[in-house]
């Protein structure tokens, strides 16, 4: 199973080897619990155990691999990130595909060598969505050849970037560029910050972390502002856009070229969403099965926690979509790769439809898995709500997934007018235009689905079913867009006007995806066992999902109330056929106890002993009457006792 979930056999031993070293190696280990240290302290930390990587990664590593560095990331260093994230998240893959071959040779050797530490600053006080708002301006000075960076008011501060208030001493820059007083819109910049020597922010420079956070606060996101900050023409990144030396700008063939680092981080975000779910869940699903509250049957002791049909309904669908995000998440970042490869040599025409797909799996997958995670805390009970279960710290770091690279609602809409223009297509007669992940819309579907009226139709009519649906949503919103064009309403006045209508369509789709590439994975598996505990996994997914969405499929008939019950029943059944694998389904991810830093879910069990080890461990018992109580507390009462 380790190996369906991470791609192929090498890759799972690999995991195991990687972990089994990283075990032999205490200077790697958090040298006392994370919840313990203060936000300086686990900083300090963390760049500990960096600079000990950037030695010995090598003997860990293939530093080439970035699954294999995500793993040690996760292991060594884990989620709440480091002074280094940006640097490899988006730094590198902003410099690789956007720099020159020029411009590359120059500085990625050195970044990546970790001469000099990146991140990617994009986002100001005042805008993150709206990037053709953004206030930060670079303007060309003829004379001397040079951009000035420029900061004109404290809304176009850069605010938010990861480890820019601290650590980097470069970053990639987006500001908007103006050449002969022409505004060409938002840019990438390479822009030096610190002195490589003393770390001294340069003159010109205004920079610091921005405090701390929900959660990410090993990261210090930081502010920045330029005063007139001048930097050499040949720092605007080029590979796709440029600027002679007397000012001609050549423009690049697709417009939004420049935003490939955020599609780099939408693609690869989700396995990491799907690792995060399934992390929390392992915590929980092991909790479950150690934690005895109650009885079912009086007359026998009291069960696991696990055993109750509640508790499997609160865990089980969650495991299913941890499966399938991971599923899906590597279905995307294969086409991610194929796109970028394209893109470098000049094929943009994939462009739009990897926007459309990372834009909508972004947002279901943080959203669910958020939601997913939050149950898995509520499932531990109490002890769910101690930082010794580590939950809490989950879910802080993927609920940030919803804001970053692209705020939810808006991400849905990107997709959505995707999803409209394919509407308008079959409209009008042209559904052979129709993209394959968008094909069905074109398709007439039966009447009524027919799940439960097909003996061993497996999860085709299932499918349909999800395709009937968002196709009908679809062309239900766009056809609301299209009347209130017609009415006379403004292109974006109709757009609002429809918006949570749009964000239904594009969520549905999605939500499709997703069962399509679980279905695919399955019936791609050649062995047994793995398929039948994966195909049990599919039926819970398939049914919990229908009946999640039923609404849309029972206002047109398409589903009849029976239908509906047969689904439920369905939910139960296989709530009851999973139970038994449940625990070994999210042991099979192959997280180490170093990686899941959670008392709860210890892969021994041995919760009660390890919790109470935890507590007394606590910087408050280092001794038994704390200053608070001398100072205030006990002459507070002191005097009331006169
Ligand atoms: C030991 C060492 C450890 C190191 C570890 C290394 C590990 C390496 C492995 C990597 C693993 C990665 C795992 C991830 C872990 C995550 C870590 C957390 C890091 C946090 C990073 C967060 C960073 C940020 O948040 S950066 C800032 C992001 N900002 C945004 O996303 C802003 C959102 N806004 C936008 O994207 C745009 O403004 C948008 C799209 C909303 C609107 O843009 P615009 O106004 O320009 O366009 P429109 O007018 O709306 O549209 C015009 C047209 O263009 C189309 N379009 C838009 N974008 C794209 C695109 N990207 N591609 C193609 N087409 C695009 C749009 O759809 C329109 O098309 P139409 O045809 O006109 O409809
Ligand atoms: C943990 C974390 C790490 C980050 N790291 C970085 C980084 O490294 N580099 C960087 O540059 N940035 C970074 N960011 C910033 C991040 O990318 C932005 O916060 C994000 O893109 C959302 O933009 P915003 O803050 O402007 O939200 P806003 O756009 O102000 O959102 C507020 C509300 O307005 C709604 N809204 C906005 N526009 C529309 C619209 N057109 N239609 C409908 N609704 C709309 C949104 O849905 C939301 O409900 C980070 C943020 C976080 C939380």
């Amino acid at each position: 199973m380790a190996a369906q979930i991470w791609g192929s056999e090498k890759r799972a031993r690999r995991r195991r080897e990687i972990s089994a070293k990283i075990a032999q190696m205490p200077e790697l280990h958090d040298s006392k619990p994370l919840p313990f240290m203060t936000r300086e302290e686990k900083i300090m930390e963390s760049a500990r155990k960096l600079t000990i990587l950037t030695e010995k990664m090598g003997q860990i590593i293939d530093p080439t691999d970035p699954a294999e560095l995500y793993h040690l990331n996760n292991e060594v260093l884990g989620l709440e990130g480091n002074p280094m994230a940006l640097h490899g998240v988006m730094f590198i893959p902003a410099l690789s595909a956007q720099a020159s071959d020029e411009q590359q040779a120059k500085w990625l050797p050195r970044a990546l060598r970790r001469e000099i530490i990146g991140t990617y600053a994009q986002t100001e006080l005042g805008h993150g969505t709206n990037l053709q708002n953004l206030e930060t301006t670079a303007t060309y000075d003829l004379a001397t050849q040079e951009f000035v960076l420029h900061t004109p008011q404290i809304t176009a501060l850069k605010w938010w970037p990861g480890n820019l208030g601290k650590s980097s001493n470069y970053a990639v820059v987006v500001a908007h560029m103006i050449i002969k007083a022409k505004n060409y819109g938002p840019h990438p910049f390479m822009v030096q910050l610190r002195d490589e020597k003393t770390h001294e922010p340069l003159p010109g420079i205004t920079i610091g972390d921005i405090g701390p956070k929900m959660a990410y606060n090993i990261v210090d996101n930081g502010f920045l502002g330029f005063n007139k900050y001048r930097i050499p023409r040949t720092n605007l990144l080029m590979r796709h856009t440029k600027v002679e030396a007397d000012g001609t700008y050549i423009k690049p063939p697709h417009a939004k070229i420049n935003y490939s680092a955020m599609v780099h981080v939408r693609a690869y975000m989700l396995t990491g969403q799907a690792i995060m779910l399934a992390s929390a869940l392992n915590i929980a699903t092991r909790y479950s099965s150690v934690r005895r509250q109650g009885q079912i049957d009086k007359s026998q002791p009291e069960v696991k926690v696990l055993e109750y049909q509640t508790q499997q309904h609160r865990l089980f669908p969650s495991i299913a979509r941890a499966y399938a995000f991971q599923f899906a998440g590597a279905e995307t970042v294969k086409l991610y790769e194929h796109v970028l490869k394209e893109m470098k040599s000049g094929n943009v025409s994939l462009m739009a439809d990897l926007h459309a797909l990372t834009s909508g799996l972004k947002s279901v997958v943080t959203y669910q898995t958020g939601e997913g995670i939050e149950q898995a805390r509520m499932a531990c009970g109490g002890h769910g709500y101690s930082m010794a279960s580590y939950i809490s710290e989950i879910y802080g770091v993927a609920i940030g997934g919803c804001t970053y690279e692209g705020e939810n609602m808006v991400m849905l809409l990107q997709l959505a007018r995707y999803l409209v223009k394919s509407a308008a297509l079959v409209k009008s007669g042209q559904s052979s235009k129709l993209g394959p992940l968008v094909a069905y819309l074109g398709v007439k579907s039966e009447p009524t689905s027919l799940i439960d009226r097909i003996p061993n139709s497996g999860f085709t009519e299932y499918v349909k079913t999800f395709q009937h649906v968002s196709k009908r949503q679809t062309l239900k919103a766009a056809d609301m867009f299209f009347g209130l064009m017609e009415k006379g309403e403004k292109r974006e006045i109709a757009w609002n006007k429809c918006s949570v209508e749009l964000n239904r369509a594009s969520r549905l789709h999605t939500r499709l995806f997703i069962v399509e590439a679980f279905v695919r994975r399955v019936n791609e598996i050649a062995d047994i066992r793995i398929k039948e505990a994966l195909t049990d996994l599919l039926h819970l997914h398939v049914n919990y999902e229908l009946l999640d969405i039923a609404s849309y499929a029972l206002e047109d008939g398409f589903l009849s109330a029976s239908q509906l019950d047969y689904i439920r029943d369905q939910v139960y059944l296989y709530l009851g056929k999973i139970r038994p694998n449940a625990v070994s389904l999210l042991d099979s991810w192959e997280f180490s106890d170093i990686e899941l830093r959670s008392v709860l879910g210890r892969r021994d069990g041995n919760v009660y002993e390890n919790l109470f080890k935890w507590a007394k461990s606590s910087p408050l018992n280092k001794t038994d009457v704390l200053s608070s109580v001398t100072q205030y507390l006990k002459p507070m009462m002191e005097k009331a006792r006169l």
